[in-house]
């Protein structure tokens, strides 16, 4: 039945009910194009693929625009201001989830009790700043994993495909700080393997439909929803037994992996009705820990990879952070023998002393954020927003790219220049890199989104990119391969990645 006749019934059907049930409100809705236009666009696009209609689309209404699909319009933001307006002056009102398919995770919960449980736990459990230290030997151990795969190459003066390896080291550091334990790399491939399959395919767009249309959708479509139940199942298979081994030594150690705090956490809204009274199922827990795993490991290496790519496309920017790097901590020491020796590196003090690194890792986030949209949002009531009416339940979404290169709020938006973060409006030196991420006073860029839902991992995902940018840059000196060059071109998987993914030369800085 998945064939495209049922599509598009579907849209049919979904088009007359839309019509007749958004005809008494949309004459106040923000502009957008037809009714039908706007079905078709929504259904067979997924969300990166509809940016540069986007685009023109503002270029023609305005920063608010509407697309509507069946009797639920699609409201998309590209303005700064009316960005900050929206979800830091009116955050109650703009800070709900759409329904989703049957997942219990900070992301897809609705703005509640439930969310606020998951979320409080995620921030003062795991990413409370005393905690985050305490993981800082396995940053150490990671970024030790990475000068050994890479030493080799550079000695020999080598190019190396860096996108993998990103990717690899942080599992590892995410798979540890869930379930507290260092796997080998067959376990952590498994890991990362199954979590990718299923961000690539929910990425891809391929099960929209069935989030549109839930009850239906899996009726209709019933291949996909076979599809996406299988990947779940598969996910279970590899995260399940790691959740339960961990429940078994939960306590006897010192460290606080996610999992342990996820164990004894009673959701509010199923507590008086549920035998276990409102614990996490097994496949509760999966959903959690498959949420924290891919939203701290794709965002984070993908980011660390557009940022490295800048550094070989600009030597005269990587010289730059190479002698702030320098003036911080010393020339770069002799890298060991073996790959499994300790070696000396940059630590995360050292990293708060670097202001032009801030800079270089802010400027990454501004010019290759690597989301351009933040998760969808639902307007929990009606709400009248530039004369317009947005109706409860309506979609809204920001552009976060758009934001970032918008030209009133950036000279040469797409240039890669870190100093822009260094200076205040007034174009007065600011060298302790006092630039508000959140958003909070006004937003200038917003690549973890800003408001109640902004990203609560974005001070430990700066640390990450902070920490390893610092110490790859101390190590090697990065530059383009004659054959292949910087591309810097990009493509949708879940985040933005570079189509041409980094292939840098990379030669050891430290004399033998
Ligand atoms: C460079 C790295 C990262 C980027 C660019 C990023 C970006 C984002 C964005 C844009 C959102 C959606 C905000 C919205 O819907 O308004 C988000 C949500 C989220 N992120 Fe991140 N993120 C990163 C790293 C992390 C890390 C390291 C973690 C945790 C370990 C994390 C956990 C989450 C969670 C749980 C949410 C859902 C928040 C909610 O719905 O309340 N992220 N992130």
């Amino acid at each position: 039945m998945d064939i495209p006749f049922l599509l598009l019934l579907t849209i049919s059907v979904a088009a007359l009910i839309g019509f007749l049930l958004l005809r008494k409100t949309a004459n106040n809705l923000p502009p957008g194009p037809s009714f039908l236009s706007s079905n078709l666009l929504l259904l067979t696009h997924s969300l990166s693929e509809l940016e540069p209609i986007l685009k023109n689309l503002k270029s023609k209404y305005g920063p608010l625009i509407t697309l509507s699909i069946g009797f639920r319009p699609s409201i998309f933001v590209a303005d700064h201001s009316l960005a900050h307006k929206l979800l830091i002056q009116k955050g109650a009102i703009f800070s709900d989830r759409p329904r989703t398919l049957a997942v219990r995770n900070i992301s897809s919960a609705a703005y509640g009790p439930t969310w606020r449980l998951l979320r409080r736990n995620l921030a003062a459990e795991v990413l409370h700043p005393s905690r985050v230290k305490s993981y800082s030997w396995a940053r150490k151990w990671v970024l030790q994993i990475l000068i050994g795969r890479f030493t080799p190459a550079a000695e020999a003066a080598g190019v190396i495909k860096v996108v993998d390896h990103f990717r690899y080291a942080m599992f590892c550091l995410l798979v540890f700080m869930c379930f507290g334990e260092k796997f080998d790399d067959h376990r952590v491939e498994e890991i990362a393997a199954v979590q990718r399959r299923l961000l690539l395919l929910v990425g891809s767009g391929r099960f929209n439909v069935l989030g549109i249309f839930p009850r239906l959708g899996k009726i209709l479509f019933r291949n996909r929803w076979r599809e996406l139940m299988q990947i779940r199942d598969d996910q279970e298979q590899v995260l399940i037994p790691l959740i339960k081994s961990r429940i078994e030594k939960a306590n006897s150690d010192e460290i606080v992996a996610y999992v342990d705090t996820l164990i004894n956490l009673h959701l509010p809204e199923v507590e008086a009705t549920a035998g276990n009274g409102g614990k996490l199922t097994d496949k509760e827990m999966v959903s959690m820990c498959g949420e924290f795993l891919n939203a701290g490991t794709d965002t984070t290496s993908t980011a660390l990879q557009w940022i490295m790519a800048n550094l070989v496309k600009h030597p005269d920017i990587q010289s730059k952070l190479y002698d702030e790097i320098v003036t911080v901590v010393g020339p770069t020491p002799p890298t060991p023998a073996a790959a499994a020796e300790p070696v000396s590196v940059i630590n995360e003090d050292d990293v708060q002393k670097m202001p032009y690194l801030k800079a270089v890792v802010l400027e990454g986030l501004r010019r290759h954020p690597p989301g351009h949209f933040v998760l969808p949002h639902r307007v929990a009531k009606e709400v009248e927003v530039e004369g317009y009416k947005i109706p409860a339940g309506a979609t809204i979404n920001f552009l976060v790219a758009e934001m970032g290169w918008d030209p009133k709020v950036w000279e040469d938006p797409m240039e890669f220049k870190p100093e822009r973060f260094l200076m205040n409006d007034d174009g007065d030196v600011i060298n302790n890199g006092g630039f508000d991420v959140s958003g909070s006073k006004g937003i200038k860029m917003m690549p973890f989104g800003a408001g109640r839902r902004i990203c609560p991992g974005s001070d430990l995902a700066l640390l990450h990119l902070e920490y390893f940018v610092a110490n790859l840059i101390w190590f090697f000196r990065w530059s383009a391969d004659d054959d292949y060059g910087v591309d810097l071109s990009e493509e949708a998987e879940f985040t933005i990645v570079m189509k041409n993914p980094l292939k840098a030369r990379i030669v050891p800085r430290a004399e033998k």
